[in-house]
């Protein structure tokens, strides 16, 4: 190339072998110089950009960024890099572009552009899969809390949310109530109709549950054929007929036209017990409720208030 730019075209052969497109425009932005990628990769027949405008080249929306940033830029900082335009190839497709811009004293901008096609392509399978993983990992999170049959929390769930709620009852001195409840000759059930019936007493049991607790219960599959429910601000007058509610409510669920029947044990705590504590007191009354017949709630005998 020659050191001298005039406002007429310009050789410099050496260009033509660069992968990326080189461009000089003289003061009017008229171009005066395009290399060969222009030919070879951008549709554009070199002779018919020569005297052009700049401003041709580019999509509307690009001559917009060009006129109100790129070329205040390049007036007062004399460079501009990395900016992604959209510019037009001959044969008028949208292509996507990094370009860097320096501009001498006569006003001559030299640009040189990038195909930026392969690198948003690449951001956009970056980003789709950014998402997918985003969507497997909640998908993850929520099976790791949820049981899967019930969809109520887990046993690992509400081992690790029970001691928020207990610390708030001693807090605030207010009563807690843990139910224990396990439904009767439940093996009966799976021996004598199958397990997808028993997975089925399974469900609407978890779904009678959610609907009939509070929103700041913490209702649990803790096991099997075991759920429990922890229920602040609740005293033991609150509790037994909170569980004779229930009882009705789980008879709504028939096998075999025979209504379903749960056992409850109930241990009430003003918070200062542990969750493990709670769940084998709970768990002592379940015993003395299924010993008496089943189908009824006992409370733990160390239960603050009995009832
Ligand atoms: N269908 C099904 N059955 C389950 C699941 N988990 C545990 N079980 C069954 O639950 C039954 C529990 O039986 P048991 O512990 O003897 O209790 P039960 O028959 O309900 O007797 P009581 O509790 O004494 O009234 C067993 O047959 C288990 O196989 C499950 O996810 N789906």
């Amino acid at each position: 190339m020659t050191n001298k730019i005039t406002n007429t075209k310009l050789e410099a052969p050496g260009l033509d072998a660069f992968q990326c497109g080189a461009l000089i425009t003289n003061k009017h932005r008229n171009i005066i110089y395009a290399n060969a990628y222009f030919s070879n990769e951008l549709n554009w027949q070199v002779e018919k950009l020569i005297g052009k405008s700049s401003d041709d080249l580019f999509t509307f929306s690009s001559k917009i960024f060009i006129e109100s940033y790129l070329m205040p830029l390049l007036l007062h900082e004399k460079k501009c890099d990395e900016i992604q335009l959209a510019l037009l190839d001959g044969k008028n497709n949208r292509i996507s572009i990094i370009v860097n811009a320096k501009m001498d004293d006569q006003g001559h901008i030299y640009w040189s552009l990038f195909n930026a096609t392969k690198r948003d392509k690449l951001y956009e399978e970056l980003i789709e899969t950014r998402n997918k993983l985003e969507a497997q990992a909640k998908i993850l999170q929520s099976m790791s809390v949820t049981d899967e049959l019930t969809g109520l929390m887990n046993r690992r769930e509400i081992n690790l949310r029970a001691p928020e709620l207990l610390n708030q009852a001693k807090r605030y001195v207010h009563t807690v109530a843990l139910l224990m409840i396990d439904i009767d000759h439940f093996k009966e059930v799976n021996d004598s109709y199958g397990h997808l019936e028993g997975d089925r007493v399974l469900k609407e049991l978890g779904l009678r549950l959610k609907t009939f607790g509070r929103q700041t219960d913490l209702i649990a599959r803790f096991g099997g054929e075991e759920f429990i429910m922890l229920l602040p601000d609740t005293d033991a007058s609150d509790a037994r007929l909170f569980a004779e509610r229930l009882h009705k409510l789980v008879s709504e669920i028939h096998v075999n036209c025979t209504p379903v029947t749960v056992s409850i044990g109930i241990t009430m705590s003003d918070g200062s017990h542990s969750l493990e504590d709670l769940t084998k007191q709970a768990d002592t009354a379940l015993y003395k409720a299924k010993s008496n017949g089943r189908n009824r709630t006992e409370f733990d005998q160390t239960s603050i208030y009995t009832g």
